[in-house]
């Protein structure tokens, strides 16, 4: 039977778990990634992206959970899996006594005759030269020679942390207009960033991941499409306002004097109408949130203890003495899932299952009520 099925999910992941000795990286994340897709994984610093990067390319074994990457488990066959796909870690590791050539022909044996003339290719379209070595090279120039490296072998699945760190803005806007046309083709690119503008003009599949947890994941048009941006108007700044009633969650509220910026899951026209008619409310304006603002409500410091962290704090240390140590092949393999916490995300492939829906409208600085939300 070959690895990889068409129609199933190119990267599937289940109550992953990282632990190391002081900090929770990963705490039950569920994601599916489908074939075709630009699919973006946004988190903030420490968020705990490469952390999973590693583990879906067999760098790291997690704590708990498993996850299949091309139909292959990276805790069991990570060689396989890197065979198979492309991938550009956040920090390249290349050799730096090798020319460009050389690190080309190394990587070479790795694989099909036409990767050594696919590489060739992308150095010259990305003007470095062959016979340079690497040490000698500029951090934009090694990123190029790692992605053109990753892409040689024409994978199936690309997978990028970070991969336009270091690029200048004329490769960068190139580089992921190459990456829309490989979705295209059937191809399926797998990118962290912190770049939010750049994800938006290129992903069509977005998550956030924020403290080890999946916090919103589905197809960017539609978060687009269900979060809105109310800003109200109110007679007299300590107006309260009703809450907003299920499906809608508030994601965050701002205040100042006597307007309130609110951003809102699942706004109905209807509670729009019902707010204007509130007493001592003057104006209701409502827009479509950005991915930028969207992301900024679903990470706000305050959030921790509404997405679904037992602690119920912003502290993910964790109790575990099980220091995994930096990233290695050898260790446990993966067990099962820990299932125990009825909280945990529970979003499985590009639409989420069960999210909080108490729709309070807060009426003191920024706070969350939106459990874990996506589409
Ligand atoms: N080998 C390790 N040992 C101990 N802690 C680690 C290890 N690797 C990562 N961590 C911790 O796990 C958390 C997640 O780290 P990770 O590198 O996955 O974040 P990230 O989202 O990629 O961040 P950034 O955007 O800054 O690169 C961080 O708190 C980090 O300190």
């Amino acid at each position: 039977m070959p690895a990889e099925a068409n129609h199933l999910p190119i990267i599937e992941a289940e109550k992953l778990q990282m632990k190391f000795r002081r900090i929770d990286a990963l705490r039950g994340v569920n994601l599916q990634v489908n074939r075709g897709s630009v699919f973006a994984l946004l988190g903030e610093n420490g968020a705990g992206k490469s952390t999973l990067i590693r583990i879906l390319t067999g760098f790291q074994k997690p704590s708990d959970g498993s996850a299949r990457v091309c139909g292959l488990d990276p805790a069991r066959q990570p060689d396989q899996v890197r065979r198979q796909i492309g991938y550009v870690s956040d920090a390249p590791s290349l050799y730096p006594w090798m020319t460009v050539a050389e690190t080309g022909g190394f990587a070479a044996s790795l694989y099909d005759a036409a990767f050594l003339e696919r590489y060739q290719r992308s150095i010259n379209a990305y003007e470095i030269r062959a016979d340079q070595k690497i040490k000698h090279l500029s951090k934009g120039q090694r990123a190029k020679v790692a992605l053109s490296l990753a892409l040689a072998h024409d994978p199936s699945l690309l997978i990028l942390d970070e991969p336009t760190s270091g690029l200048d803005p004329k490769v960068r806007k190139s580089f992921l207009e190459s990456m829309i046309d490989r979705a295209a083709t059937g191809q399926t690119v797998f990118l962290s960033s912190h770049q939010i503008s750049e994800v938006e003009r290129v992903a069509d599949q977005v998550a956030i991941l924020h403290r080890g947890k999946i916090v919103l994941v589905g197809a960017l048009d539609e978060i687009r499409d269900s979060v809105s941006r109310l800003v109200i108007d109110v007679d007299d700044p300590l107006r309260a306002i009703a809450r907003l009633p299920a499906p809608a969650t508030v994601l965050s509220e701002d205040t100042a004097g006597r307007q309130r910026q609110l951003f809102v899951r699942q706004l109905q026209p209807a509670m729009i109408n019902a707010l204007r008619e509130q007493e001592g409310v003057t104006e209701v304006r409502h827009h479509s949130a950005t991915l930028e603002e969207i992301f900024v409500a679903y990470t706000l410091p305050s959030s921790e203890s509404n997405s679904g962290d037992s602690n119920g704090g912003s502290d993910r240390r964790s109790d575990s003495d099980d220091d995994q140590g930096p990233p290695s092949d050898s260790g446990n393999v993966a067990g099962p899932g820990n299932a125990a916490d009825p909280r945990n995300t529970s979003d499985t492939g590009n639409s989420t299952v069960r999210e909080r829906n108490d729709g309070s409208v807060l009426t003191r600085g920024k706070e969350r009520t939106g459990e874990v939300g996506a589409l």
